[in-house]
């Protein structure tokens, strides 16, 4: 639900992405504008010209300077026509250009915030539609002056001729500059609808792209196809009353047009017949209605520019979410403390983790557990500021996260995850991602440490295959996120659950290469299997939102719930011993 003030800050981004925008191609922009407007100067010198020459020839005077003038009007006209075709297309071009890559970069200094606000799908949308209707919006305007220029004056220079054909014209106007109106204030407000219900299906087609094996599964493509498509109504209405707003105001600009253009060749006619007006100005002032009457090019460019600025909209509306903000305290030598003060982080309206305190000692391993839902991810992504805390500190080696520089912050802290996203294009370059200078020898040994150099090899291609060409099992994806992990060599590493796909003699050795890599580092282990959570320093059993115990796991295992945590035989009432280990 938006309220008002989140409209008008949305507007207000909007504003300012279409200034900056407009800026980026500002030269271009200022040439459009130029040659708009030398055109519209040669478009409006033409039918004087014509006129001229036509009286002359029909007076059987010398009227050669004068067809020459006209055709080296006509030859401006077709040059000016180019070169306003490929500056709008330049200038179009660079600014959706400029757009996406701000609204890119935007998106993933968010984080997991914009895509649990907006959805990956709707993202998406807005960054490829919506950026390139919102990026028409710079050319459009410089070339709206001209565009006005245009009937503004085809009316002066019926005035020039004679005041009474200014007189017919102007008489008519008011009803133009209503229709002109109308189309601009509903075309925004459908387009606008319309984009939302764009959105919403990209939004859709992409959870069930994501889920197409549990749809295939469940075998419920029809429902689902329908489910995707369900804001088509709503779509196809908006589409028809942009469309109907448009035809409507065209049909009356045709309606009215032809009438203001008769009634000025009609007085132009009576002007003439009583020797007021030549043939030529006649000629000419027919040619000047033509132009004061070019509503209907007005109408397009209008809804043009209704439609790009609701695109505007939904970019600025992106906008709002504001980027993670980094500090510029540095990070000094130490030896990877990891501090929770008092962290709160609440989620769909509950607090998941509430006044969490937890010191991790520099080289030591911790591991996190709790029932599913307990918020083990939530802290690990806390851990290492995936996210900020709603309440409370996160500090590593005395210096609250948020003051770290972004560099700082990700040198210290690695991660590994459960479906790690593999990108960067080769193997090698998706394993070695994020590193400043990652030799192959670093990270082919990351990779055997992971336990993921034999399969890489076997590839086609090898380290130099492509990852989207790199057919994978769940667990060989861990091995090569946890080959990353390896590779990233921070004082922190952080494994969200980042073994789970591994059988346990898999799991096992890379266990045992991970905590034995040196105690220069400190690691954070959410764990759901027992064997893993026995080998880390110590274990923090999270439950009820906040932290229940910490211990090593052979006491908490006393615990009959703590037990249960690892699914080994239901929760109990607690014994003594059970609440001799709480914290
Ligand atoms: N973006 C979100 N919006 C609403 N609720 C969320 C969001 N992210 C997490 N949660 C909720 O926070 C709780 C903790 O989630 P989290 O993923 O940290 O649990 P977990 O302990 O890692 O669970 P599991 O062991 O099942 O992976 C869950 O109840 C989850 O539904």
């Amino acid at each position: 639900m938006t309220t008002r003030a989140d409209d008008d800050a949305a507007a207000g981004h909007a504003r300012t992405l279409l200034r900056a925008a407009t800026r980026h191609s500002g030269a271009r922009c200022a040439a459009l504008c130029l040659v708009s407007i030398a055109a519209t100067g040669a478009g409006l010198l033409l039918p004087a010209a014509l006129g001229r020459a036509l009286d002359l020839l029909l007076a059987q005077a010398p009227a050669t300077r004068w067809v020459l003038y006209c055709s080296g009007l006509v030859l401006l006209l077709a040059l000016l026509d180019a070169a306003e075709t490929v500056l709008t297309g330049t200038v179009d071009a660079r600014s959706t250009g400029w757009l996406r890559r701000r609204l890119t970069g935007h998106v993933l200094g968010i984080g997991p915030r914009a895509t649990d606000r907006f959805g990956s799908g709707d993202l998406v949308a807005r960054l490829v539609g919506n950026a390139a209707e919102a990026g028409t919006t710079p050319a459009a305007r410089a070339a709206l002056p001209a565009a006005l220029a245009g009937p503004v004056g085809g009316v002066v220079a019926l005035g020039v001729i004679h005041w009474s054909l200014a007189a017919v014209f102007l008489a008519g106007a008011p009803v133009l500059t209503l229709l002109l109106r109308t189309v601009a204030r509903d075309t925004s407000e459908s387009a606008a609808r319309y984009q939302q219900a764009q959105g919403r299906i990209a939004a859709a087609l992409a959870e069930a792209v994501e889920g197409v094996r549990t749809v295939r599964a469940a075998g419920t493509e029809d429902k689902e196809t329908a489910r995707v498509l369900r804001p088509l109504a709503a779509l196809s209405r908006a589409g028809h009353r942009m469309w109907r707003v448009q035809g409507r105001a065209a049909a009356q600009a045709i309606a009215v047009a032809p009438l203001l253009h008769l009634g000025v060749v009609a007085v132009a006619g009576v002007l003439l017949a009583r020797d007021r007006l030549s043939v030529g100005d006649v000629l000419a002032a027919s040619r000047y209605a033509v132009l004061a009457t070019g509503v209907g090019v007005m109408v397009g460019r209008l809804a043009g520019l209704a439609r790009a600025r609701a695109a505007a909209r939904r970019l600025g509306e992106v906008e709002t979410e504001p980027a993670t903000a980094f500090g510029t305290r540095r990070l000094p030598d130490g030896p990877g403390r990891l501090e929770l003060r008092g962290v709160t982080a609440r989620r769909g309206g509950r607090a998941v983790l509430d006044g969490v305190d937890l010191v991790v000692p520099g080289g030591t391993t911790l591991a996190v557990v709790g029932r599913s839902g307990a918020g083990k991810s939530l802290l690990a992504a806390l851990a290492g500021r995936l996210s900020d805390p709603d309440a409370g500190e996160v500090l590593l080696d005395g210096v609250p996260l948020r003051e770290l520089p972004h560099d700082d912050l990700r040198r210290a802290v690695g991660y590994a995850f459960a479906r790690p996203a593999l990108l960067g294009g080769t193997v090698e370059q998706a394993i070695g991602l994020g590193l400043p200078s990652p030799s192959p020898g670093l990270i082919r040994e990351a990779a055997r440490t992971a336990l993921a150099d034999d399969f890489v090899r076997r590839l086609p291609d090898g380290y130099d295959t492509d990852v989207t060409d790199a057919p994978r099992s769940g667990g060989e994806s861990q091995r090569l996120g946890l080959a990353r992990a390896f590779a990233h060599g921070g004082r922190v590493l952080i494994l969200d659950d980042a073994l789970s796909s591994l059988d346990t003699v898999t799991e096992r050795h890379i266990t045992d290469a991970l905590l034995g890599d040196g105690p220069d580092r400190t690691r954070l282990l959410v764990a759901h299997r027992s064997a893993t959570a026995a080998c880390a320093d110590a274990v923090a059993w999270l439950d009820g939102g906040r932290v229940r115990a910490v211990g090593r796991h052979e006491e908490l295992w006393r615990v009959a719930e703590y037990r249960a945590v690892f699914g080994e035989g239901p929760p109990s009432a607690a014994t003594d011993t059970d609440r001799s280990v709480r914290a």
